[in-house]
């Protein structure tokens, strides 16, 4: 396969795997502000760029109608990511964002949104290296513009207005294959809600499997088994920084979080994050923590059902608590909320506990990248501690 575009991009390049000379770490150097082309690049001549205000309700409608409707499918079309408003506004406004890097495209004449693509600036551990990148996301072509090699000149115009800001790495992640994944994670799925996900074509009845027997099979206990199991408050900012910097040091790529990060990526938000923590009843010590986030899917093509409500694994650390026990605790907490189905990759160490907890693997992959830094061999998932949304 030509990737006639990924070809140009300072990324890892297939013909480079195995090349042992070539040095790990930045590919290209940074160019001077000055160099940086300052004017948006060209679009076909019936488009024009919008900075989207992703603050401004009509606006973020725009932009939710455009993902609910044109973003990514499973292979099968049985599902479609539906993230929320409210979720879109927490995840594009993290600390230090760029509104200039919420970038659509829109036809001139209708000003009807077509195509999107977004950024949020994020510190990167990659080993023993502290790199301030920016996290790409989002990329949506509308379905009827596919083809036409918009999605080259979206991420042309992105990284553009992210060197403008000094910065000249990015991390992201892909259901496809391109030149060149860090790591290929796999997706597993803890069925909460057997009966909706064989109904929607999802999970299919055991061998010799009543539905009442799978209903039983995966049941889960009304309350949480760990004592000092709460929600994390605002109070708990500290205490859960030092013990995640601390837990994510042991992964060779991973996000640097300092208060301010933890305070917006994992203080529970209704309908978006949910985090607990464990707190020692003896002690009053923050031991453990667990999040997830809610990210919803449409369901394609099915009489009964509209929507799967869907959890998704964030970051987890556990140092008293077993892992397995802090997140069957996450399963029942949501279960109880009314998921039906809890998300995990295999990155971290979440292969620890995905089978004992009944998860099943999916068949989708998720293929992380690093753009303008090499590394001379891919990672295992278990040397991932980075949970992109
Ligand atoms: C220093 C800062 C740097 C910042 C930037 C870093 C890099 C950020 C990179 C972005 C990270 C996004 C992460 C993210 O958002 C999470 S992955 C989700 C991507 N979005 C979707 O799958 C939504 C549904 N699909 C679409 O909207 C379109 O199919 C898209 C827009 C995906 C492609 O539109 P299209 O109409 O189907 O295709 P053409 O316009 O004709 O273009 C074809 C070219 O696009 C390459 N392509 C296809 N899918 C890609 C993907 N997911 N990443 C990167 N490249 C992708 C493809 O290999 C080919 O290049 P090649 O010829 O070289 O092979
Ligand atoms: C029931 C298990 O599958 C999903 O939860 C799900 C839901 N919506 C999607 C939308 C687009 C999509 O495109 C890859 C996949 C899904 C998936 S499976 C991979 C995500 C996870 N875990």
């Amino acid at each position: 396969k030509t990737h006639k575009f990924w070809e140009t991009q300072p990324v890892g390049q297939f013909k480079d795997i195995g090349n042992t000379s070539l040095a790990e770490g930045p590919i290209e150097q940074p160019t001077p502000l000055s160099e940086v082309k300052q004017e948006p690049y060209n679009l076909p001549n019936l488009y024009e760029w919008i900075t989207c205000d992703i603050d401004s309700e009509e606006m973020c409608m725009e932009v939710y109608k455009l993902l609910t409707n044109n973003y990514v499918e499973d292979d099968e079309n049985m599902f479609r990511f539906n993230y929320s408003k409210e979720f879109l506004r927490w995840a594009l406004r993290p600390p230090g964002y760029f509104k200039s890097w919420h970038i659509g495209v829109r036809v001139k004449s209708s000003k009807k949104l077509v195509a999107f693509i977004t950024g949020v600036p994020a510190r990167i551990r990659v080993r023993d290296d502290i790199v301030t990148m920016a996290e790409i996301n989002f990329l949506c072509v509308h379905k009827k513009l596919r083809s036409k090699r918009l999605a080259p000149v979206m991420i042309k115009e992105v990284t553009r207005r992210v060197h403008l800001e000094n910065i000249w790495q990015a991390a992201y992640t892909a259901g496809v294959v391109l030149p060149t994944p860090i790591s290929t994670c796999q997706y597993w799925h803890r069925s909460l809600n057997p009966k909706k996900l064989i109904d929607v074509g999802f999970s299919r009845l055991g061998a010799r499997m009543t539905m009442s027997r799978t209903i039983k099979l995966y049941k889960l206990p009304d309350s949480t088994v760990t004592p000092g199991f709460r929600q994390m408050e605002l109070h708990d900012v500290p205490a859960v920084t030092r013990l995640l910097r601390n837990y994510l040091s042991q992964f060779a790529v991973a996000v640097d979080l300092d208060e301010n990060d933890v305070e917006h990526w994992l203080l529970p938000t209704e309908n978006v994050v949910d985090s607990y923590l464990v707190e020692s009843p003896e002690t009053h010590e923050i031991t453990d923590f667990c999040s997830f986030y809610t990210l919803p899917s449409t369901v394609l093509g099915n009489q009964n059902y509209s929507t799967l409500k869907a959890a998704y694994s964030y970051y987890n650390v556990s140092t008293k608590t077993p892992l397995l026990q802090l997140m069957n605790d996450a399963l029942i907490v949501a279960k109880r909320k009314d998921y039906d189905v809890f998300n995990a990759l295999d990155v971290m160490q979440n292969e620890t506990f995905l089978k004992e907890l009944k998860f099943g693997p999916g068949d989708g992959k998720l293929h992380y990248y690093l753009y303008n830094y090499r590394l001379r061999n891919p990672l295992k998932p278990a040397e991932l501690g980075l949970v992109l949304l």
